[in-house]
Parts: structure tokens; sequence; C-alpha cells
């Protein structure tokens, strides 16, 4: 097995991970370059952070079967290739959420006290208490988090010390209870909050739906005065028109991530916090501290190590979610021969399995199987699997509709 990592990833993971196999660590590769490593290699399992990862990555590599996003946005992986290909995407979630939070609550306190512009000015040599000694103070404001996954609650959990009252908005109503538990209030939708915000944090990954999410009309829905915080993704937030808004003076921005950023370490990147005093901005390092990265290789070699060993791929991104509308329970003896069977007489009836595990009993002797299909096989298909001398029960289960 090779695993071929072509990001920053920690010295302690590649050494578990070279205990499996063997390890091709190429952390300078860029998208461009990625096919002709993946070709070179014929990688088994590929590890990426923020690099883009193509079809024609996926195809480069015959034998890879599994990508891991070593961090929590997949939208730079091609996962709809994947699928079509049968390469799982599997993600570390959550991981480096705390991070993220960390990095969100320090843009927000950076902007309220202006620390960048006062820090500068005192570099060079200026002492400008006038100026700076207006800050308006957290206690009290109002933080609108757009989503409520991983990161945004880490937020809540930080903000709620600053004394901030938290709302959130989702297309789902969320469990009362984990509002409660982190003093949330959940608003009827994106543009409650936005009336309701003296800051907005945007906490939702990159998907086609979700594109310009924070538009001009959003942006121009904001309190004036307000402060808008994107960590999430390029693309989410209309760079532009909030580079207008913050230009005029309605708003403040605290930026981590950028449409059209680099993907790699290092580059020369006009941006829109160039010319805009009130955008305070840092190169896309929300999850790029010492402990989110040791957490996230843990992740990975976990995920890698369950991969190899029992071919259970945890957090996979592209895997038909949909509950099948049958399974077929089978007890059985755990003999040779046993499962084929009960397969050839779902055949027989043109039944197209979907989903199949088998546990075997402490001792060796038994087995349960769980077949899964749309589509009902016949009482005298049941009944011949229950005749055979090695099976002993079936049973058919219907999913609730
Ligand atoms: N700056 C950085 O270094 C990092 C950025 N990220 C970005 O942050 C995003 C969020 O990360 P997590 O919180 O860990 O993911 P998550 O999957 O735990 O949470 C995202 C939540 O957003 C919700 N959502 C999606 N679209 C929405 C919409 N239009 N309105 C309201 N809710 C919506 C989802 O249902 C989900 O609950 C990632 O997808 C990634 O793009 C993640 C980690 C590091
Ligand atoms: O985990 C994520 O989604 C991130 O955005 C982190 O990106 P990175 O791994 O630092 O390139």
């Amino acid at each position: 097995m090779l695993v071929l990592i072509a990001d920053k990833f920690p010295a302690s993971g590649r050494e578990v991970l070279g205990r499996l196999g063997e390890v091709v660590y190429r952390p300078e590769l860029s998208a461009e370059q990625l096919p002709a490593a993946l070709a070179e290699t014929k990688a088994d399992i590929l590890v990426v952070r923020s690099t883009v990862v193509s079809e024609t990555a996926l195809a480069a590599s015959p034998p890879l079967s599994l990508v891991v996003r070593a961090g929590a946005g997949t939208n730079t992986i091609d996962t709809a290739a994947a699928s079509r290909r049968g390469i799982f995407v599997a993600n570390c979630p959550g991981k480096n959420a705390i991070a993220v939070a960390e990095l969100t609550m320090g843009l927000i306190l950076a902007l309220d006290r202006r620390i960048v512009d006062a820090t500068l000015e005192l570099r060079h040599g200026t002492w400008n208490k006038s100026k700076y000694g207006k800050a308006r103070g957290l206690k009290g404001q109002t933080l609108g988090l757009v989503g409520f996954g991983m990161i945004a609650r880490e937020v809540a959990v930080r903000a709620r010390a600053f004394g901030l009252k938290l709302l959130t908005c989702a297309h789902h109503p969320i469990a009362p209870e984990l509002l409660e538990a982190h003093g949330v209030v959940q608003v009827a939708d994106l543009g409650a909050l936005l009336d309701a915000s003296d800051i907005v944090s945007v906490h939702v990954p990159y998907s086609k739906a979700n594109h310009h999410l924070i538009g001009a009309d959003q942006i121009a829905r904001m309190r004036p005065g307000a402060t808008l915080i994107h960590t999430s993704r390029g693309g989410v937030v209309d760079d532009k028109a909030l580079a207008e808004a913050v230009r005029s003076g309605r708003l403040r921005a605290g930026l981590d991530v950028f449409e059209g950023e680099p993907a790699g370490g290092q580059a020369d990147f006009k941006n829109i916090a160039g010319d805009v005093g009130d955008i305070y901005a840092t190169p896309h390092i929300g999850a790029s501290t010492e402990q989110a990265e040791s957490a996230i290789s843990d992740e990975v070699v976990r995920i890698i190590e369950s991969f190899v060993a029992r071919g259970i791929v945890h957090h996979a991104v592209n895997l038909n979610e949909r509950v099948a509308r049958y399974s077929l329970v089978v007890r059985h003896l755990d003999r040779v021969g046993v499962l084929a069977g009960i397969l050839m007489a779902l055949r027989e009836e043109r039944v197209n399995v979907q989903g199949m595990s088998n546990t075997i009993f402490a001792g060796g002797e038994a087995a349960c199987a769980t077949i899964t299909f749309e589509q009902a096989p016949s009482d005298e298909c049941l009944q011949r699997l229950r005749d055979h001398e090695a099976i002993l029960a079936v049973e058919l289960r219907a999913a609730r509709t």
C-alpha cells in the first residue's frame, strides 16, 4: 500500500503511516503537478489539505481507492468524479474547529480594538491613544453565526464568555437542546440574522448553492457599522461587494479566506485587504495551529488504518446516504459458500444488492449477514434460504417510509 501525501503533514503522522506501508511525502506538489505524481507513484491512498484534486488526478493512479482531506472542507476535491470511479473521499470533521474558532475570536477582538492599525502606528513611532482609544466593546453585542456546524459551535462557546448574544440560522430546525447548550437562538432565516446582528460570522461549506450566499444584497442588509467575519471558504462571500461596503465606511471585515486565493504556502496575491483599511486579513491560517494539525494527523491515521485493516472508511463524504427500503438479516453457520449462496438466490430474483455486512460471533461458528436492497425478494426465495442447512434464521425488514 502506498500513501502519497501532497501537502504539509506532521512527521509523527507520517511515521505511523510508514508502519502500514510506503509513504511518499511531496508537500510541494501543486494541483497541476498532482496527476503526474499520482501516475508515477501509483498511489493507493492520497492525503491532501487545500490542494485541488481534479478528475484528471483521480484518474492518474489506477489503484487509487481513498482520498483523505486532512481538514474539513472537501470542495477542493472532485467528489462527483471520485464517486463515479468508486474512490472514497473522507474528511476529518471537527478536528480543526477550535483553531478556526480561536482565529474568529481573534479577528473580532482585533477589529473592535483596531489592534493591527495601532500596532503598525506604534511600530512607526506614533502614540495615538486619541485615535485608538475608541472601541465599542463586545459585551451585549449580537453575534450572528451563519451555519451551526462544528466551527460555529466552538465560536459560540468562546463568544459566550465575552458576553455576546448569539443567533444562528440554518436550513432546518436545530435541536433545541443543542441551541440551549450553546446559549444560541435560531432565527427564521439569513435575512433575519443579518437584520439583528452587530457581528456576522460565516461558517458554511462552499457549494454551488452557497456561492455568494453573502452577496451584495446581504451585505447591504447588514446593520451600518457591523462587522463581517469570514473564515469559511472563498466564494461564500462576494469579496468585491464586501470591499465596496467596507471602503464606503458601512462595514468592517475580518477575513481568512478569499475568492481566487492561492492554494500553496507562498505566492503573490493581490487581494481586497490591500487597499481597504477596515479589512483585517490572514492568509487561510484558520486551521494552522500545532494543536489542530496534530488532531487532524491523528484522525487521518485513524481513517487510513481502519480502511487498510477493515475496509471501513470513517467520515466518507461521497456515499449514497439513501436508506435502502429493505434489509435481509441472515444468521448462518460460518462456512465457505453460504454467503455466495444467499447472493445467488437474490441474483435469481434480479434483486440489486446495495449494501452488505457480515459479522462473526465469538467462537467462529456462526455469523450474521445484513444485506440491503430496494426491491423485496419473493416469499419463495426467502423460504429457499430458510431451508438451507447452514442458515439458522432469515428475517426481511422494511424501512419505515
Ligand atoms: N479557514 C480555515 O482554515 C478553515 C475553514 N473551514 C471551512 O469552514 C466550513 C465549515 O466547517 P465546519 O463547521 O467544520 O463544517 P460543518 O459541516 O460541521 O458545519 C457546516 C454547517 O453549515 C450548514 N450549512 C450549509 N449551508 C448552509 C446555509 N446556506 N445556511 C445555513 N447553514 C448552512 C450545514 O448544514 C452544517 O451544519 C468548512 O466547510 C470549510 O470550508 C474549515 C476548517 C478550516
Ligand atoms: O479544513 C479546512 O477546510 C481548511 O480550510 C483548512 O485548510 P488547510 O488544511 O489549512 O489548507
